[in-house]
């Protein structure tokens, strides 16, 4: 079968981009991208195309490529639906905040919201693709919702995670290392879905890098991959807590380690804490199916990937309080970058959160500056945290508009995103406007040492 209509529920950081680029690779197929949230889609069709919801670098060009002809932003769920031979769910799937599992196991009220209402308007057979990343065995659930609504129609369901990363989104989807997709592989239905999928791929995905496989390999293999990913920055990052100690470097620990082809140098740069939305919920959700089968051991194993990561975080900031001679109170730190890396802007789970918090906490005031991130999201990302009370979070801390306003009269620096604008920064000049001693905490082992600390800083960074 050839694929002519596809609709992608959830025009998230997954759906936007990922759809965008289908649209893009397959002129001849109509993609509709829905969500419930209007002021999303009102965005992802703004005239302006630098004002689409999601920075990504190389975004806006590919929507403008295909957006008008054969991509479109709509909130209008049940139309696309119906129109559809092939349906993308790519919603968010957190952790659950409440219940069972809560604070542990993924959270699929909208994977299920939208079972239902495939279901409910569905008139013709349809190929359900699961995108949103998911706990191995979800396929089954979503099969047992779409069958039992007794209108005849045949679905079949796949599972199709996605691996981009944010900030390289466009990249990571033009040159896919590998292409997933699981399915049934025992009916010649469960077959046909697949090649239509992969069909959809190959417009620019060489055939050797599209990968099928049954159903729950492919599920199970997302959360493998984002916990392996993950277990290298947790391992570099400990080793950086011994490199303080003893006075080895870990950039030179890491180039040293990666340069066994066995281990590879990708994934170990030591950083104040791994963010994002999917490592930790994804981690998460792998220790709670573990312990869900009786596996504790397993479950431990991965759980510590966690508490190392929690405990980089924390120790980066207790750091600061220490060095700043035991007290932050009333203290003014600059804080450069806010997004959970450079290139994006987004935050969920970003260490600054935490490392705000942990301040504000020792009655630190703060100053940020993201070129991305917008002040409403600073304050949103902290009010979150139920910490203290909103007021006092508009109070202590402050955002501005340039790294020189961010620094300027401070008693400390902590660049928490590896931004390349900070590279450029006159560090000259930030020295001068601060207070003395001028304390840059590095958490992303960003800036030069050598040439920090000529300036006259006293420059401390992760893992040296
Ligand atoms: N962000 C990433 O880099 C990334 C990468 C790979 C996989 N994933 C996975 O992809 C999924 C989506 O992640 P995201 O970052 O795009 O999330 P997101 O929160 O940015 O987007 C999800 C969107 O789905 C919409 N939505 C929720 N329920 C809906 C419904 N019933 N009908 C219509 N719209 C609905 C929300 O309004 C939201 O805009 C998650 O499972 C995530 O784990 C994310
Ligand atoms: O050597 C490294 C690499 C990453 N990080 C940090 O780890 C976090 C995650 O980074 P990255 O993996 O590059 O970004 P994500 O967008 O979270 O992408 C991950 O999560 C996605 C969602 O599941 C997957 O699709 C991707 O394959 C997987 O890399 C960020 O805070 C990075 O700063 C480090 O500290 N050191």
């Amino acid at each position: 079968m050839k694929v002519k209509n596809i609709c992608c529920i959830g025009a998230g950081y997954v759906g936007g981009p990922t759809m965008s680029v289908i649209a893009q690779k397959c002129p001849e197929i109509n993609v509709t991208v829905v969500d419930l949230n209007e002021k999303r889609i009102a965005a992802w069709n703004d005239k302006d195309v630098e004002n689409i919801p999601i920075y990504e670098p190389g975004l806006s060009a590919v929507v403008e490529d295909a957006r008008g002809r054969n991509l479109f932003f709509s909130t209008d769920v049940d139309e696309a639906i119906d129109q559809a031979d092939m349906i993308f769910i790519s919603v968010n799937t957190p952790t659950k905040t409440y219940g069972i599992g809560k604070g542990m196991a993924a959270d699929l009220k909208w994977i299920e919201l939208c079972a239902r209402q495939i279901a409910r308007v569905a008139t013709s057979d349809k190929i359900v693709v699961e995108k949103s990343t998911l706990p191995v065995r979800t396929a089954q659930a979503l099969k047992n919702i779409l069958d039992n609504t007794g209108n005849g129609v045949n679905f079949q369901i796949l599972s199709n995670p996605e691996f981009l990363a944010e900030g390289t989104a466009v990249d990571d989807l033009l040159k896919p290392d590998r292409v997933l997709i699981g399915g049934d592989l025992d009916t010649e239905k469960g077959k046909d879905a697949m090649q239509a999928l992969v069909d959809v791929y190959a417009h620019w995905v060489p055939q050797t890098n599209i990968l099928t496989t049954n159903v729950w390999s492919s599920e199970l293999s997302k959360l493998t991959a984002n916990a392996f990913l993950a277990q290298r920055v947790s391992s570099i990052n400990a080793m950086s807590e011994l490199c303080e100690v003893t006075g080895a470097d870990v950039n030179e620990v890491a180039k040293a380690v990666g340069m066994d082809s066995r281990i590879g140098p990708k994934f170990l740069k030591a950083s104040v804490g791994f963010g994002g939305s999917c490592f930790q919920k994804d981690i998460l959700n792998l220790v709670y199916i573990a312990k869900s089968f009786g596996l504790n051991e397993v479950a431990d194993y991965w759980e510590q990937v966690i508490l190392m990561n929690d405990h980089q975080k924390r120790r980066f900031a207790a750091n600061i309080v220490k060095t700043l001679y035991n007290t932050v109170s009333g203290k003014k730190i600059a804080m450069l970058g806010w997004a959970f890396k450079k290139d994006t802007n987004d935050t969920r789970e970003a260490a600054s959160i935490y490392v705000a918090d942990y301040l504000l906490n020792e009655q630190a005031e703060i100053v940020v500056y993201d070129p991305k991130v917008t002040e409403e999201q600073i304050y949103g990302d902290l009010d979150y945290l139920g910490s203290r009370p909103d007021e006092e979070n508009r109070k202590l801390v402050k955002v501005v508009n340039t790294a020189k306003e961010a620094c300027s009269e401070a008693h400390a620096i902590a660049l928490m995103t590896e931004w390349d604008e900070f590279l450029e920064i006159d560090w000259q000049a930030v020295y001068e406007n601060m207070l003395k001693p001028a304390f840059l905490f590095d958490g992303r082992k960003l800036l030069d040492k050598h040439k920090m600390k000529d300036l006259g800083f006293k420059f401390y960074a992760i893992g040296n």
